[in-house]
């Protein structure tokens, strides 16, 4: 085709091959979106969210800390008190409904990307599940016998766990505002 008439369009890439400034690093957006999941818990005193991306950078599946199907109205949130009248003993944690929600055949050599270091219980569904790597952001009960027991576990199954740090801007912000 003869060019020598055609208009010149602009070029945003400038003829560069590097990576659009501003662009959202992969693991950066795989914990945004763990964030992001977390928002959706109705838990008043810590949100979690999970993110489980497989070895070809897709994310297979989210999860939050929630109540059990049938429960979401009926059980309490409360911490203290009566045990049996806690969340303690119903909340399915975020780790685990990521686990649940897999649009995959398994997690096999996936990665997990939670907002909390997973506690013993999602140690183990980690370990069992094959999941090959835990990338966390908060540790806030590193000194608890439940990650504790969690790290031994991780260790023993020989299973890096590595704490989260920003490559790009630590903040996000997302407008769904539609004007
Ligand atoms: N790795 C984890 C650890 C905890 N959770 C959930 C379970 C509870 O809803 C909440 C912790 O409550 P807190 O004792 O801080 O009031 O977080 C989870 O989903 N995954
Ligand atoms: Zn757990």
């Amino acid at each position: 085709m003869d060019k020598r008439n055609q208009k010149q369009q602009p070029d945003p890439s400038n003829g560069s091959k590097r990576k659009r400034e501003g662009c959202l690093d992969c693991s950066d957006y795989f914990m945004a979106v763990a964030v992001l999941t977390s928002k959706m818990s109705e838990d008043p005193n810590t949100q979690v969210g999970a993110c489980i991306v497989n070895q070809d950078n897709k994310v297979v599946s989210t999860g939050h800390n929630q109540m059990p199907k049938g429960g979401e109205d009926k059980l309490s949130w409360a911490r203290t008190g009566d045990k049996l009248d806690t969340k303690y003993l119903y909340v399915c944690h975020a780790e685990l409904n990521a686990i649940m929600n897999k649009n995959s055949a398994d997690v096999k050599g996936c990665t997990i990307y939670v907002t909390l270091f997973p506690c013993n219980e999602c140690a183990k569904l980690i370990i069992q599940g094959g999941i090959k790597k835990v990338v966390y952001l908060s540790d806030k009960y590193k000194d608890d016998v439940l990650t504790i027991s969690s790290k031994k576990m991780l260790d023993l199954a020989e299973i890096p766990y590595e704490q989260f740090y920003p490559k790009g801007a630590p903040e996000i912000v997302i407008n769904i505002n539609p004007n």
